[in-house]
């Protein structure tokens, strides 16, 4: 099992690397940044477990080394927000670096796993399927946003509701898209039951809509959620690596293409949204099946859903509109 980690030096980077690096089910990592991977990947190579570490920059076809042979490629490459930005404002620097990311995807390793954590995500998936379309080697089952963090501070949050001493013991649905209010927690689907007292849950939905924020603000121009997005990060890689070598009953919420899922299509038709995160069950070859939590959602919650679907839309159509109407460079 070959990893791959794209914008391997940063905050996001570094500690997910690290994760991957001491994973027993990865055989093979391999560290891609424009920036420091050389360092990353002698200082990662010297812990004492399985995964060969590899590092590479663009020079010397840097791209086609690193991303050759890769079973699963995670993203987290791009700018980060800083207080007062949005993640839309990311979308000018970031939209290009990932497409040209998933270009060299779809070159070299298309039959890949791509988990796409670069923001905006709701913008940034659409952007990765269209490039993949462009090149004929599309398989929605194997393009995912990763929403995860919003899962885990959903499983967090509720626990300074509930009590719960290990907030991981909880599982929450959250759905939607990855900014603001098209995130959506489904805390009355929590399993185990949750009773959320009616005067906190609009302060407990807003803290997990909001999340990100709360991390910028703390970090004061310094970046965005580096550690906790790498633990979700490789949460999610992990899942989808044991599903691929047979793990069956893996069930994590994702961003995916909904047509391209099965069950997918009428989630679509209830949401309008062409790309949702919902609960998918992994298999070998990825997604296996996008689970509907949307019907069950009582009306507190279609309410969020209105106002996600909003938003949503029109974050979708900018990511697609930027592959298939390239801006033009400025004139002279
Ligand atoms: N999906 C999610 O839940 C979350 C997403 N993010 C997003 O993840 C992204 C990265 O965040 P950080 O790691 O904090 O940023 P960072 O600035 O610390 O690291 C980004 C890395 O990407 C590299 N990079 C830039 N252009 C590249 C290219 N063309 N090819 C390869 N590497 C390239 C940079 O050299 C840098 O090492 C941001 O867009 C951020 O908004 C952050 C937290 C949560
Ligand atoms: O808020 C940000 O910009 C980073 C992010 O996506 C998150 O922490 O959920």
């Amino acid at each position: 099992m070959k990893a791959v980690v794209a914008g391997a030096s940063g905050g996001i980077g570094q500690p997910l690397s690290l994760l991957l690096k001491i994973c027993p089910l990865i055989d093979e990592l391999s560290l891609y940044d424009v920036v420091n991977t050389p360092g990353v990947a002698t200082d990662l190579s010297h812990i004492s477990s399985p995964a060969v570490v590899t590092g590479y920059l663009p020079k010397d076809d840097g791209m086609k080394q690193s991303f050759s042979g890769a079973d699963i490629v995670v993203i987290p490459a791009g700018i980060p927000r800083k207080p007062g930005m949005t993640r839309d404002d990311l979308f000018k620097i970031n939209a290009g670096i990932v497409r040209d990311l998933v270009k060299g995807v779809a070159e070299h390793c298309p039959k890949a796993f791509v988990l796409i954590i670069s923001n905006p995500v709701n913008s940034t998936v659409p952007i990765a399927a269209e490039v993949l379309k462009n090149a004929g080697v599309f398989d929605p089952k194997k393009l995912f946003g990763v929403t995860t963090l919003d899962v885990v501070r959903a499983e967090t949050f509720v626990a300074t509701v509930s009590g719960e001493k290990d907030p991981s013991k909880a599982t929450i649905p959250v759905i939607g898209g990855h900014s603001g209010e098209t995130i959506v927690p489904l805390f009355s689907q929590a399993k185990p039951k949750v009773e959320i007292p009616a005067d906190r849950l609009d302060a407990l939905v807003n803290r997990v809509q909001f999340g990100g924020d709360e991390v910028v603000k703390a970090k004061d121009g310094l970046g965005s959620a580096t550690l906790s997005m790498a633990y979700a990060g490789f949460r999610f890689a992990e899942k989808i690596v044991k599903a691929a070598k047979g793990e069956t009953g893996i069930i994590e919420p994702t961003f995916v293409y909904l047509a391209g899922v099965e069950g997918g299509d009428a989630i679509a038709k209830v949401t309008g949204c062409e790309y949702f995160s919902v609960p998918v069950e992994l298999g070998p070859e990825g997604a296996l099946k996008a689970i509907d939590v949307v019907s069950g959602a009582n009306d507190y919650e279609k309410n969020l859903l209105e106002a996600c679907y909003k938003g949503l839309k029109g974050n979708i159509e900018k990511g697609v509109d930027f592959v298939k109407n390239p801006p033009q460079p400025a004139q002279k």
